[in-house]
């Protein structure tokens, strides 16, 4: 199949569609299964290739993972210690997910060896609270030439760690390694993001022992013991509200399956305020263009339980449609305005900027990062050929495509599918006049 979409824009979407478990938190807890001494069993896992992507990993470390029914894995961990997983390089730059087998490998077979990571280029992404952290457990860290060799002569330990910023990443790593150190982990500053929420709750449920103190205070209690999980993955917030943006770009009407509002709460204000409306019903929830002038606002994206900022890229081509002038200041990157020179090819007026801009001052102020936007809007969107950047940036363009008048090739759309479950159908499906180029 072709890497090319081709998008006759210009219609709005109208639709109902189902949304699936969230990337973010599905890969994480086929991680968890290597912890467990019995099967797990995930349901609503997306077919997204995130999902394939982590499947090669275990498998490789002798975890069987079987597909059950439309939508359920279940993993196997019995065969890990007597697994040889001499080709782990060969899932170089495919994800971040390699970097958080640590503490689960470390645990079973005492090393470990992580690759070179991929995941969206969107900043320098750097990896040194996961190791910082792991060296608190004990672990020795030895970096070569081609990757990061980790073990743990002694075994591993509670230990208080204290993070610089809530990385969302590195409490993962933290819980992954902590559930079976011996003794006591406090970590101070912890992202709390609903997707870790749902790790902690597969982690509960495998036999972990995990509190959650206000102020991002996180306790675990090591165990020496964990077993498997059954778990139904809560739903990918970050597909929801870029369809909904989808649905306010194109001045259309989306109903989507799935969508549960309390992680979404943030989101839901700052589509209300720019004029979009939604309705949440008890499966769902449906999004659409009221009609009329969309407003401009002043955002800026920050962890949870600010506005996320995996959603500000799909926003910003909504933003194109609004009256007047936004800012957004995204202060988790500080390099995730890229996909914006697509969308001024097509018409769209935003201008970027190195000064934190509408709020406070942030980590990547007086650097050289160009972490504000300004949006000035209503921009009439004409077609074009756009070459996909990244995951959220690709479908950001493609947003873009639908909205604009005419025709364009956008290229690149693989990388969508590491996020998206089957969006050429769900496109279809909403009405889009789209077709592989
Ligand atoms: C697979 C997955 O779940 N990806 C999500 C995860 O990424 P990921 O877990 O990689 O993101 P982090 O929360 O760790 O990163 C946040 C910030 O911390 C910095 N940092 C992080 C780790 C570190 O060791 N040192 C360091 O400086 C990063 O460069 C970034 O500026 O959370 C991000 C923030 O919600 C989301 O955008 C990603 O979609
Ligand atoms: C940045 C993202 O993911 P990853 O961390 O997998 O690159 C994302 O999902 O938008």
């Amino acid at each position: 199949m072709t890497d090319t979409l081709i998008v006759h824009g210009g219609s709005p979407l109208h639709g109902r569609i189902r949304l699936r478990g969230a990337k973010n938190f599905v890969s994480k807890a086929m991680v968890a299964s290597l912890l467990g001494e019995t099967p797990s069993r995930l349901r609503n896992v997306p077919q997204i290739r995130d999902v394939g992507v982590v499947t090669g990993l275990l498998e490789l470390h002798g975890v069987s993972v079987r597909t059950e029914g439309e939508d359920t894995l279940v993993l196997d961990p019995t065969d890990v210690e007597s697994a040889h997983s001499a080709d782990i390089d060969a899932h170089a730059g495919t994800s971040r997910i390699p970097i958080l087998l640590c503490g689960p490998l470390l645990h079973r077979l005492g090393e470990a060896f992580i690759p070179d990571l991929g995941g969206c280029r969107i900043g320098d992404r750097p990896i040194n609270y996961h190791l910082e952290s792991l060296r608190r457990f004990g672990a020795v860290v030895d970096k070569l030439p081609s990757g990061i060799k980790i073990s743990a002569p002694n075994g591993l330990k509670g230990t208080k760690i204290e993070l610089e910023y809530p990385s969302v990443g590195a409490t993962e790593q933290v819980l992954l390694t902590a559930v079976r150190a011996e003794g006591v982990t406090e970590l101070k500053n912890a992202a709390i993001e609903p997707e870790i929420g749902d790790l902690i709750a597969v982690l509960q449920k495998m036999g972990a022992i995990i509190s959650v103190d206000t102020d991002r205070v996180i306790r675990i209690e090591g165990v020496d013991k964990l077993y498997g999980y059954d778990h139904h993955a809560l739903t990918d917030r970050i597909e929801a509200a870029s369809w909904a943006c989808a649905a306010l770009a194109t001045k259309g009407d989306v109903f989507l399956e799935g969508a549960t509002q309390p992680e979404m709460m943030t989101f839901l204000n700052v589509f209300r305020k720019v004029g979009g409306q939604f309705d949440v019903r008890d499966d769902g929830i449906r999004f659409w263009h009221p009609g009329g002038d969309l407003r401009s606002i002043v955002l800026e994206t920050d962890v949870h339980p600010g506005f996320m900022t995996d959603w500000q890229q799909p926003l910003v081509v909504a933003l194109t449609q609004a009256s007047g002038l936004s800012i957004v200041h995204e202060t988790v990157y500080e390099n995730r305005f890229g996909f914006t020179e697509a969308l001024r090819e097509m018409g769209a007026t935003i201008q970027v900027y190195r000064e934190c801009l509408g709020g406070g001052p942030c980590r990547f102020g007086q650097r050289n990062f160009q972490h504000s936007a300004v949006v000035s809007g209503p921009s009439k969107l004409h077609a074009a050929e756009i070459t996909v950047p990244d995951l959220r940036g690709g479908f950001s363009h493609l947003i873009a495509a639908l909205a604009a008048e005419g025709t364009s090739k956008v290229h690149g759309i693989g990388l969508i599918d590491r996020g998206y479950e089957r969006f050429g159908d769900k496109l279809a499906a909403l009405g889009a006049m789209v077709e592989r180029g």
